[in-house]
C-alpha cells in the first residue's frame, strides 16, 4: 500500500532520460547536431564532485556532449569570467552550469549573470528569473521544475490547490512558488521568520520542503492526504552511521500523506533529468528547430 504512496523519482527520472536520449538521437540524425552541456566546477568540495560526475555520466548516456572544466579552489573571478565568455561563444556548448557553492573570493551572482541567459540551464540568471516571474519563455530552475512534473503526474490539474513552500531561496523556494502560481495554486511561502509553521503547513494540499533542516516537517503538521515533496538532502549521523535524510520526517509523514517523495530517490534524480531536458530545449532554440516529439 505505502509503496504506491512513495513517489519514485528515480524511476520517473529514468523514463524522462530515456525520452531525452531518443530526442537527442532524432536531432543528430535529422538536424545534424548534438546538444552539449558544459559543467564548471571550482574547487574540491567532495559532494560537488560526486554531483558533477553523475551529471557528466548521465549527459553522455543521453547522447549529448559533456564538457567538464575543473578549476583550482584559488581561481580568481576574472579567470572564471573569461572561461564563461569562451563558453558563451562556443557553438558546441548549448548549456552552461557553474556548480554552486563557489569559493569565497568569487561573487556567485556576478558569475551567473555573466552566462548567456539562453545557455543558463540552471535558470538562475536574473533574466530567467524575470521571465519566470512575468510569464515569458526562458529556462526554469531544474529542481523546482522536476518537483512540478512529479506533482502533475500525481495530481493532474493543480488549479486551486493550496501549496505551502517552505524556504525562499533563489534556487528552489522562489522559483517553485512562481511555478505553482503559474499553475493557479494558492501559494504560501514560509521561511525562518514564519510565526506558526505547523499551522501554515496544516492548510496545505501540497507541501514543498526546501529549507535544509534535517527531518524538520513532522507528520502531525500535515493535513490528511497532503502531497509532500521533500527537496532536502541532508547528511546526518544516525547510530554511528552516515545517512541521507530530507527536510521531512519520513516515518511520521508517510501515514498522513497521500503521496511523498523519499530521500534519496525522490527529487534529486529529477534535478539531473531536468538539467538534461533544459540543455535539449536550449540547443533546439539556439538552432531554431522544434523540440522533437
Ligand atoms: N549550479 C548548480 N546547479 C545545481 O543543480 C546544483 C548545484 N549547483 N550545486 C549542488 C546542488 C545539488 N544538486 C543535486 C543534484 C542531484 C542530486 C541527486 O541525484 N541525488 C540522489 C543521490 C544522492 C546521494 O546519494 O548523494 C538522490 O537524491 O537520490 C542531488 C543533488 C544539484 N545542485
Amino acid at each position: 500500500m505505502s509503496e504506491q504512496k512513495i513517489i519514485d523519482g528515480k524511476a520517473f527520472a529514468e523514463k524522462l532520460r530515456g525520452k531525452i536520449a531518443a530526442q537527442v538521437a532524432t536531432l543528430k540524425s535529422k538536424n545534424g547536431f548534438t546538444p552539449g552541456l558544459a559543467v564548471v566546477l571550482v574547487g574540491e568540495d567532495p559532494a560537488s564532485k560526486v554531483y558533477v560526475r553523475n551529471k557528466g555520466e548521465q549527459t553522455k548516456a543521453s547522447g549529448m556532449n559533456s564538457f567538464e572544466h575543473k578549476l583550482d579552489a584559488s581561481t580568481s573571478q576574472e579567470t572564471l569570467l573569461k572561461l564563461i565568455d569562451q563558453l558563451n561563444r562556443d557553438p558546441q556548448v548549448n548549456g552552461i552550469l557553474v556548480q554552486l557553492p563557489l569559493p569565497k573570493q568569487i561573487d556567485a551572482q556576478a558569475v551567473i549573470n555573466a552566462i548567456d541567459p539562453d545557455k543558463d540551464v540552471d535558470g538562475f540568471h536574473v533574466v530567467n528569473a524575470g521571465r519566470l516571474a512575468t510569464g515569458g519563455q526562458g529556462l526554469v530552475p531544474c529542481t523546482p521544475y522536476g518537483c512540478l512534473l512529479l506533482l502533475k503526474d500525481r495530481l493532474g490539474d493543480l488549479a486551486g490547490k493550496h501549496a505551502v513552500v517552505i524556504g525562499r531561496s533563489n534556487i528552489v523556494g522562489k522559483p517553485m512558488a512562481q511555478l505553482l502560481l503559474n499553475e493557479s495554486c494558492t501559494v504560501t511561502i514560509a521561511h525562518s521568520k514564519t510565526k506558526d509553521l505547523p499551522a501554515e503547513v496544516r492548510r496545505a494540499d501540497i507541501v514543498i520542503a526546501a529549507v535544509g533542516r534535517p527531518e524538520m516537517v513532522k507528520g502531525d503538521w500535515l493535513k490528511d492526504g497532503a502531497v509532500v515533496i521533500d527537496v532536502g538532502i541532508n547528511r546526518i549521523e544516525k547510530d554511528g552511521k552516515g545517512k541521507l535524510v530530507g527536510d521531512c520526517d519520513f516515518q511520521s509523514c508517510l501515514p498522513k500523506a497521500s503521496a511523498i517523495t523519499p530521500v534519496p530517490g525522490g527529487v534529486g534524480p529529477m534535478t539531473i533529468a531536468m538539467l538534461l531536458h533544459s540543455t535539449l530545449v536550449a540547443a533546439c532554440r539556439q538552432h531554431g528547430v522544434a523540440l522533437p516529439e
